[in-house]
């Protein structure tokens, strides 16, 4: 079931020059995570502040739980809207104790204040000391008290801005799977705000792209992947390696050798041929129909990336298993085993 529905939202900032949000629509379903991803610029933050009422678009709808929530410039406040926020510095009072942190979301609330907190810190796995204040806390510790203090509520939504750009590469990991295992546990809906894409990828349902506050593409994390609607979409999960190619009735012509390819045949000019380097393999026997010079072997613990040039120079990447060697080996045989054709020009 929708939770969360925009229509049409357009939004600009006094001042600036281009409208920050660019006639933006989807929905959002009960108990969906779903990351909002883009350059910095690409309207992320802005997006995430008109759900909360932190900002009016100057035309547009948004729809929470099934009521409307704005309409045009006519907009239900921010605070009876039942929306939570965590924010990327966690916005914790250094002068508050954890339990007093989350307490301070609970104002409105009409039950057993004390019982409410202490259930939602638990249910945060923060089995600390509550007396504690967030200095005394690890940067992990204290999104989760961020986290909990917007969950104690009960919102409709919960909004994320950046949750995971404050933690080291080790602790981020874990803590991504964490928030999500507490997220879904509790059905909660979530939107989160991340410029990195491994963070949507691990913690998200679905992905929004936006660019130039346009959407581009909003899907589950493999449709992205494997099916972007558009080269900007493609290229922001990881670069793609392009090889320029020759159609004939059988196939391409490539500086790497001959791809046979019906599909060849439907076009005319020269194309591009576009794969990430998982799409491509590297292989021992020569009957393959493509080879290159290997330009260098980088090892990743869990796997190798190895570039090949053609006889310009001209470089693709391919990832193999880590297991690989390449020593002495100075030519690489290798097929495309999935890829896209675009027109050149
Ligand atoms: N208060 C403001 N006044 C004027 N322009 C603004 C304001 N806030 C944001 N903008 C502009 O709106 C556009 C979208 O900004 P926004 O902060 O939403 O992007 P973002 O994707 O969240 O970026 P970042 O990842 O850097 O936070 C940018 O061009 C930005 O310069």
């Amino acid at each position: 079931m929708t939770i969360l529905s925009l229509h049409h939202i357009f939004k600009k900032y006094s001042q600036a020059p281009e409208y920050a949000i660019n006639d933006v629509s989807f929905d959002v379903k009960e108990g969906e995570i779903l990351a909002l991803v883009g350059e910095s610029g690409s309207g992320k933050t802005t997006l995430l502040r008109l759900i909360a009422g932190l900002e009016h678009p100057e035309s547009g709808s948004i729809s929470l739980s099934g009521q409307v929530i704005v309409e045009g410039r006519e907009s239900v406040p921010a605070h009876e809207r039942q929306v939570g926020m965590v924010f990327q510095d966690y916005a914790l009072f250094p002068h508050l104790t954890i339990l007093e942190n989350v307490k301070f979301g609970l104002q409105k609330f009409k039950g057993d204040k004390e019982k409410k907190v202490r259930e939602t810190l638990l249910l945060v796995g923060l089995k600390e000391d509550f007396n504690k204040y967030p200095h005394q806390l690890s940067g992990g510790q204290q999104q989760r008290v961020a986290l909990a203090r917007a969950m104690a509520p009960n919102p409709k939504i919960i909004l994320m801005d950046e949750p995971f750009s404050n933690l080291d590469a080790m602790l981020k990991d874990q803590v991504r799977e964490e928030i999500r295992q507490i997220i879904k546990k509790t059905g909660v809906t979530a939107i989160l705000v991340t410029h990195d894409t491994r963070d949507a990828l691990s913690t998200a349902d679905r992905i929004a792209i936006l660019h130039k506050g346009y959407l581009q593409q909003i899907d589950i994390p493999k449709m992205l992947y494997e099916k972007p609607v558009n080269p900007y979409v493609a290229n922001f999960f990881g670069k793609r390696n392009e090889i320029l190619a020759t159609p004939t009735a059988e196939g391409f012509y490539t500086p790497f050798g001959f791809i046979k390819d019906k599909k060849a045949g439907d076009y005319k000019g020269k194309v591009k041929l576009l794969f990430r380097p998982e799409h491509a393999e590297v292989v021992q026997n020569d009957d393959q129909q493509l080879i290159g010079t290997i330009f260098k072997v980088s090892y990743f613990g869990d796997h190798q990336i190895v570039k090949i040039a053609d006889e310009e120079g001209k470089r693709i990447s391919i990832r193999t298993n880590p297991g690989r060697t390449f020593e002495g080996i100075e030519k690489a045989f290798f097929y495309l085993w999935k890829y896209d054709v675009e027109e050149a020009f």
